[in-house]
């Protein structure tokens, strides 16, 4: 049987898959699916370290966010990922696999601190971590959070795992000419100025020389496929 192409991944899910088709929210089918994907990956012994988003969450209340100072407001959406991140590791534990949320700002009685030689020890262990509260500084995004912890758990790769299955010539939402790219070098991605990450994670990756791969959540099998080395999604490389 062919073995995984990493040791240890950060895995950055995104806030608003985990919205299903729902307006707003977790949608349960859809984070089952996720965690489903998710186990398949950590059985095979590979170390998952994962950030996840709160888009699914701050869009239900962005509305009433409207004219808020924007620091406020991203503190809300940090929140957001705390729920969404309790709702994964839950949602772990159903089906057998050991999870442990921390967070990057202190809100002890709902988890556990983030603290690095712990989350390490973690990942040694076998454990899932879910990094929660983004990088716990507003005007940053989770995507640059996956980039930071990435960097700092010394993983191979970050996989970001999002509604498109790879980085386009422009936004495919919005753009129906738009081409995928089978790999991009980080200075062409930020030249371009494309959108799919924002400019902040891309620079971090590149001087950390730790590559991205953009993928589809919703692509079954998808996840698996990059993790075992296989052709899928984007590489964003050096
Ligand atoms: N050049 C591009 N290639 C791919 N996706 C792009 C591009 N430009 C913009 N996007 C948009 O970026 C989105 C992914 O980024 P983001 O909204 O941060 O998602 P996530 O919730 O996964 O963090 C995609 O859904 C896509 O519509
Ligand atoms: O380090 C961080 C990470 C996140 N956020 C806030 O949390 C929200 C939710 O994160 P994000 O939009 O990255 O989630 P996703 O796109 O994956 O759903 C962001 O919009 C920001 O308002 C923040 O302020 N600092």
């Amino acid at each position: 049987m062919s073995k995984p192409a990493y040791k240890r991944v950060l895995l950055k899910l995104s806030g608003e898959a985990l919205m299903g088709d729902d307006p707003y929210g977790i949608n349960r089918s859809t984070i089952e699916r996720m965690v489903a994907d998710v186990a398949e990956v950590a059985k095979l012994g590979v170390e998952l370290a994962i950030v996840i988003g709160g888009g699914n969450i701050f869009r239900g209340v962005a509305p009433g966010a409207q004219g808020m100072d924007r620091a406020t407001a991203d503190y809300m959406g940090m929140l957001a990922t705390v729920m969404n991140a309790l709702a994964l590791a839950d949602a772990m534990r159903h089906v057998g696999i050991t999870a442990r949320v921390m967070s990057a700002i202190g809100i002890e009685q709902v988890v556990e601190p983030y603290v690095r030689p712990k989350a390490l020890q973690y990942l040694e262990e076998g454990k899932v971590v879910v990094f929660a509260a983004g990088t716990g500084n507003p005007f940053f995004t989770t995507d640059t959070a996956a980039a930071l912890r990435g960097a700092e758990m010394s993983a191979e790769i970050v996989l970001k795992a999002t509604k498109v299955d790879g980085v386009y010539t422009a936004d495919p939402k919005k753009d129906p000419n738009a081409t995928l790219y089978h790999k991009i070098s980080f200075d062409e991605a930020i030249a371009s100025n494309l959108q799919v990450m924002d400019a902040t994670a891309f620079a971090l990756c590149r001087d950390q020389k730790l590559p991205i791969k953009v993928f589809s959540i919703t692509k079954p099998g998808a996840l698996m496929r990059v993790i075992m080395g296989e052709d899928e999604g984007t590489l964003v490389h050096v």
